[in-house]
């Protein structure tokens, strides 16, 4: 009955596998909230480097975790996200290729991730939920009525990061995102707590010759199949 009344939909996969810009554009499309977890654990990694919390220090990570500084918000204007750690806006430095190997190595801590449990979950209001990370389907919200595992080749996911950091005039290559992709899928597929693996539940989706809209239009598919099997309450 929760889940009828507050419904999620999970959005799990590698780096790159497209999860950020098909869970924008479904909250666009139905008018729920996004829970972009990964950018909670890119925030933590920040603060570590901005507390000289070493990256592996799970004993000092933990409090830093439970009590995390950080607000969304999003622009009324332009609908834009913004990520304001203690007072600064670091919502362009969270998406550098570093923070986000930085953030794979304290997610692998499990009681860092045991400290961000609450605060994930309380993303879940009234509205309806779009989740996306690693482990929205297998642990964070278990009992979300759609799942969906986006994946993509390593070689497409490092392209599409090139073109991404790229355009925003970072000094990249693509043999090294490459490298960085494949270091982190090992991390978040092999480590003992939430590793990224599908839900028993979730749909797999390979998102490797698909565009955005084409990605984005077969969910919507899965959307009104979940919703026409009563999983989902209707669209208005
Ligand atoms: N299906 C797609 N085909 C090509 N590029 C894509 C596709 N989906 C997303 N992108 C682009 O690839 C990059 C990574 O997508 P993103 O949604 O951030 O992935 P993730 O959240 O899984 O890391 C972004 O620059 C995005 O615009
Ligand atoms: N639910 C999550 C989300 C992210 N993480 C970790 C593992 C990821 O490599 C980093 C960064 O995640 P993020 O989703 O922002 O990364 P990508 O946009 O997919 O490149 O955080 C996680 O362990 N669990």
């Amino acid at each position: 009955m929760q889940a009828l009344l507050m419904p999620v939909i999970t959005v799990d996969g590698p780096s790159g596998s497209g999860k950020g810009t098909v869970c924008r554009l479904l909250a666009d499309k139905l008018g729920w909230d996004v829970l972009d977890s990964g950018a909670i654990y890119r925030v933590l990694s920040l603060a570590a480097l901005h507390h000289q919390i070493a990256l592996d220090n799970e004993e000092g990570l933990v409090p830093l975790a439970a009590n995390l500084d950080v607000q969304f918000l999003v622009d009324s204007q332009t609908n834009a996200g913004k990520v304001i750690l203690e007072g600064e806006d670091v919502t362009t430095t969270i998406r550098n290729e570093e923070v986000g190997a930085a953030a794979s190595k304290v997610a692998a801590l499990p009681r860092v991730r045991e400290a961000l449990l609450r605060r994930q979950r309380a993303f879940r209001t009234e509205n309806g939920l779009i989740a996306d990370g690693r482990d929205m389907g297998t642990v964070v919200f278990q009992d979300a009525p759609l799942k969906i595992y986006l994946t993509a080749s390593a070689d497409e996911r490092a392209r599409r990061r090139f073109v991404e950091l790229n355009t925003r005039g970072l000094d990249v290559t693509l043999s090294g995102l490459l490298q960085d992709i494949q270091a982190r899928d090992e991390r978040d597929m092999n480590r003992a707590v939430a590793p990224l693996v599908p839900a028993d539940d979730a749909i797999e989706l390979d998102t490797s010759e698909l565009n955005a809209q084409q990605v984005f239009d077969k969910v919507i598919t899965l959307l009104d199949i979940a919703i026409s099997e009563g999983k989902l309450p209707k669209r208005s």
